[in-house]
């Protein structure tokens, strides 16, 4: 049978990534996006405001909502300081499998946790589970309509802390409105927009920041 995009994805970086060289990996990754098939990575624009504010923050714990192929995985892992971990969420298996094998062409496989399973059913078992008290930075970019009630899910279960940085994919495009609403207006939030372009293309998308007030 045909093979899948993310499938053709990885075929990329086997191709012509150099195993241990996350540049080589994005880089790859962002060539067969641009010349061959468009893929919902965060992309090399936004990955670039990313980029910036997770050198800004040096997190210890991140955590990312929605690994698909794991573009963003390897982008910030690239960045984090010795002993930093990144625990990423994909509950679906044929994704998973396909990050896996992206993340160790990377050779990030040490700095990143990748659970399959479903946001809602691991945020509350992070601190039994995995021994995490609270994250320091989380990068949501899984289905949109989780955004705003996985963000609840986190601040019940005491994983924001006063300074934890919130990240959010493709705020305009396709949006995710009731998320914005809540964080621009919540007295907990102090939200910023980072103005952008949607992934490989020069339609408008951007991120917003917003850092949990406590
Ligand atoms: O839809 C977009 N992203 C969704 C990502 C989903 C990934 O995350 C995984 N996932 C989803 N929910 C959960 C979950 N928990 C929640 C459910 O239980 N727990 C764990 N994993 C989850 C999926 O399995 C996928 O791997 C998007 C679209 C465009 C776009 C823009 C313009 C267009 F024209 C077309 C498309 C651009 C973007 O950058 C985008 O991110
Ligand atoms: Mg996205």
């Amino acid at each position: 049978t045909r093979s899948t995009r993310p499938q053709r994805l990885l075929k990329a970086v086997q191709k012509r990534a150099t195993r241990g060289d996350p540049q080589s990996v994005i880089s790859a990754i962002d060539h067969f996006c641009r010349h061959s098939e468009w893929a919902m990575n965060v992309g090399d624009e936004k990955g670039s405001i990313l980029d910036s504010v997770v050198s800004e923050l040096n997190p210890e714990k991140v955590l990312e909502l929605g690994t698909y192929c794991g573009y963003s995985t390897v982008r910030i892992a690239r960045l984090l300081p010795p002993g930093a971990r990144l625990i990423t969420l994909e509950f679906n298996a044929d994704y998973a499998a396909i990050a896996r094998q992206v993340i160790s062409w990377a050779g990030l496989e040490d700095k990143i946790q990748l659970v399959e399973g479903a946001s809602e059913d691991w945020i509350p078992r992070m601190k039994e589970h995995f021994g995490i008290e609270t994250f320091d930075f989380v990068f949501l970019d899984h289905w949109k309509d989780r955004y705003l009630p996985d963000t609840k899910l986190m601040e019940d279960c005491g994983l924001l802390r006063k300074g934890t940085v919130l990240l959010a994919d493709n705020v305009i495009c396709p949006g995710v409105p009731d998320y914005l609403e809540y964080v621009r207006n919540s007295l907990s939030y102090k939200s910023s927009y980072f103005k952008s372009h949607l992934e490989y293309t020069k339609a408008e998308d951007g991120l917003e920041k917003s850092v949990f007030l406590g």
